[in-house]
Formats: C-alpha cells, sequence, structure tokens
C-alpha cells in the first residue's frame, strides 16, 4: 500500500483527474511491456489495454517509469490494465542505441536531477555542460554533487569552474565514501519530490544512494561482479521512497548520456554567451571578423575562455541538426546540413 503524496503526487496530477472510475498509480519499473505500478491498493503488474495499444502509434506516449498512470486491476493475479498516462511535468529523454536514431525515455516527472561528477581525475567540465544540457531539456531542475571530494586537492578552484559553468545551479561536494557533506543533499530530499541521478560510470552513483536509503539496495562496484569486457552494469530499474520523503527513480538509462535536445537547452547552458552575444554591434554577428563584436572581446579579455566558446558552438550545431532530423528525417536532415555548410552556415 502506498500514499499518493509520497509517491509524488500533487495538485499538478490531481487536476488532470477529476472524475475517474480507475485507479491512479505510479510506474516504479517497465520491462517488455509490462509495468509495475503502485498505488494505494498495492503494487500491481501492468499492460496496457487493447485500446491503448491501438491508438497510440508514437513510442513516446507509452507508459515508462516515473509516469503516473490511470488503470484497472483484479485482487486475486496483482495484474492489472493501463487506460491511460497522466500529462508529464518533465521527461529525460535519451538518443536510443542502433541504426534508427530514436528518442528513448529514460524516466518521467522528475523534479530535481542530481547531476554526480566526480572530483578526481574524471572532473570534465565539457561533459557537465551536456548533461546540464540535457537536464535543462527535460524541464527538471538541476543539483550538482561533486563526488569524492577526498580524492581531490583543489576543491574550491573545480568549484569555481563549475560556477563559471552553471550560473545558479546549487553546487554541493561530498565524499560519500566517508559519508561526508551528505547532510548538504537533504533541503533537496522532501516529501514527495522525485530525483534522480545523471552520470558517467563509476562516479559515485550507487554510493550515493546507498548513503541516502542507508542500506545496500543498489550494490557498488566492489561487490558488483565484472564482465568479460571489464564493464558492470546496474540491472535493477526502480523507483524507491527515501527515509527522509523524498522518491529516487534510478533506472540504467539514466547512467548513459547521449545528446537529445534542441538549441532552446543549449542556449540556456550558455546564458552568459547569449547575453554576449546581445551586445555584439550587428545583430547577426558570426563572432569571426565583425566589427564590435562582444564575444571576441569576452575571449581576448580571458572573460570567457575559449574553450567554453568552442563546447557551445560544438552543442549549437549538434543541437541544430537534430532539430533538423527531428523535423524532417536523417537523410533530409544531412542534405540540410551539407548545404547550409557550403553556404558557411554552420
Ligand atoms: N574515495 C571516494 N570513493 C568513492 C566516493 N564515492 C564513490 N566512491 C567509490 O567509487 C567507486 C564507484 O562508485 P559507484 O557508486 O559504483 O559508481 P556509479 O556511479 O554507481 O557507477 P555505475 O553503476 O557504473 O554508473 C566505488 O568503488 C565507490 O566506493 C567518494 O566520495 N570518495
Ligand atoms: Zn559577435
Amino acid at each position: 500500500m502506498y500514499d499518493l503524496c509520497e509517491l509524488g503526487f500533487d495538485n499538478y496530477f490531481q487536476e488532470l483527474v477529476k472524475d475517474t472510475p480507475y485507479t491512479i498509480g505510479r510506474v516504479a519499473k517497465s520491462s517488455n511491456g509490462i509495468y509495475l505500478t503502485y498505488s494505494v491498493n498495492g503494487k500491481f503488474y501492468c499492460e496496457v489495454s487493447g485500446r491503448f495499444f491501438h491508438r497510440t502509434e508514437d513510442a513516446h506516449d507509452f507508459p515508462c517509469v516515473g509516469d503516473w498512470v490511470l488503470f484497472d486491476y483484479t485482487t486475486a493475479d496483482s495484474k492489472g490494465m493501463i487506460h491511460q498516462v497522466l500529462k508529464r511535468k518533465s521527461v529525460l529523454s535519451r538518443h536510443a542505441a542502433g541504426k534508427k536514431q530514436q528518442e528513448q525515455l529514460m524516466a518521467a516527472n522528475i523534479d530535481i536531477v542530481f547531476l554526480v561528477s566526480a572530483l578526481n581525475n574524471d572532473f570534465n567540465l565539457r561533459r557537465m555542460e551536456r548533461f546540464l544540457t540535457q537536464i535543462y531539456e527535460s524541464g527538471a531542475s538541476p543539483v550538482f554533487i561533486l563526488t569524492k571530494k577526498d580524492l581531490c586537492e583543489d576543491v574550491d578552484e573545480k568549484i569555481s569552474a563549475v560556477e563559471e559553468i552553471a550560473m545558479g545551479v546549487p553546487i554541493l561536494s561530498v565524499d560519500a565514501l566517508h559519508n561526508e557533506g551528505m547532510d548538504q543533499l537533504f533541503p533537496f530530499l522532501k516529501k514527495g519530490q522525485t530525483i534522480s541521478l545523471l552520470g558517467s560510470s563509476g562516479v559515485g552513483k550507487s554510493t550515493l544512494i546507498n548513503r541516502l536509503l542507508g542500506e545496500e539496495v543498489q550494490k557498488t562496484q566492489s561487490i558488483r561482479e565484472d564482465d568479460a569486457k571489464g564493464r558492470h552494469t546496474t540491472t535493477q530499474r526502480e523507483l524507491f521512497i527515501l527515509p527522509s520523503g523524498g522518491i529516487i527513480i534510478d533506472t540504467p538509462g539514466m547512467r548513459e548520456l547521449q545528446l537529445w535536445s534542441s538549441e532552446d537547452a543549449a542556449s540556456q547552458t550558455f546564458q552568459d554567451i547569449e547575453e554576449l552575444e546581445k551586445q555584439c554591434k550587428f545583430r547577426d554577428c558570426r563572432h569571426s571578423s565583425e566589427p564590435g563584436c562582444a564575444v571576441k572581446k569576452a575571449i581576448e579579455t580571458g572573460e570567457l575562455s575559449e574553450e567554453r566558446y568552442k563546447s557551445f558552438l560544438k552543442l549549437q550545431r549538434e543541437a541544430k541538426f537534430l532539430d533538423l532530423k527531428k523535423k524532417y528525417g536523417s537523410q533530409r536532415a544531412s542534405r540540410i546540413q551539407a548545404d547550409e555548410i557550403l553556404k558557411g552556415k554552420w
């Protein structure tokens, strides 16, 4: 039995389900068309109804972990049938692997994404910018968690560097191994608030989750069996309620990064550059040889680092291409891109 508020149900969703004969539930796990759904009446293994299946054309519109759904069930076998997915507040997605580039949903209705990065040799600002863009695109709010503080000599400098690429985003630094600094996370773990963790392999996501749960729910690397390629995988795809009242969603998809984003999200990550661009003398300034270019000037004076600017341009091109691809499909997008490159527009 679950309390809906504890699972993250709030006014936003309440508004969407004024009168329904169905039960409200949240998808905690999804595997081959079976959705483990939590509700006030317990856990149910649901499928989508025949009608839902037939009228749904887009893979996007099928349930994913974190979704709120309307379903009915039979108590005898704990099986249920999903009739509707409630409109999502936010959705984190990524590129599906394989030939056909497709957007794949990782998790829905996430309020906060903990962007986890290690402070030791894995520290990489450009990678953080990409994660940040992905989070802005999802509609969730980012919070930086810099782990392995114990393995870093210049924590303050690294924090300043992150501040520069992520204006206004909270930045916390912790040593999860020795349980230091973890109390900084508590304000974000409020009852009904859904959190997810995003970050490269080995940065310490499982360790953080274990600390928050106070128990070994996810096995960390030290006790995980490596596979033949020397890699390890997290097989659980789950949603759990923390003792503090927050909800954590940790799906394997959250553990990889492939950009699926648009120009809008890219520009949010690079607000400082957008601001500079507004100060250029010419509105269509390409920041190459135009007089009165504020971007070039900022690079010259060191106010803006050259790498950050390059990273901005790269992300902007990627995002622009993705937008074209969404609109026109792969082949036509490539032709348009080639054409525009010739005209010097990229
Ligand atoms: N020294 C130190 N080690 C840490 C810290 N956090 C995690 N580790 C160690 O880093 C290793 C990887 O941690 P995990 O929690 O498995 O990393 P992960 O991000 O979950 O990795 P994936 O499951 O591959 O995504 C483990 O050996 C942890 O003990 C920390 O703050 N300090
Ligand atoms: Zn300019």
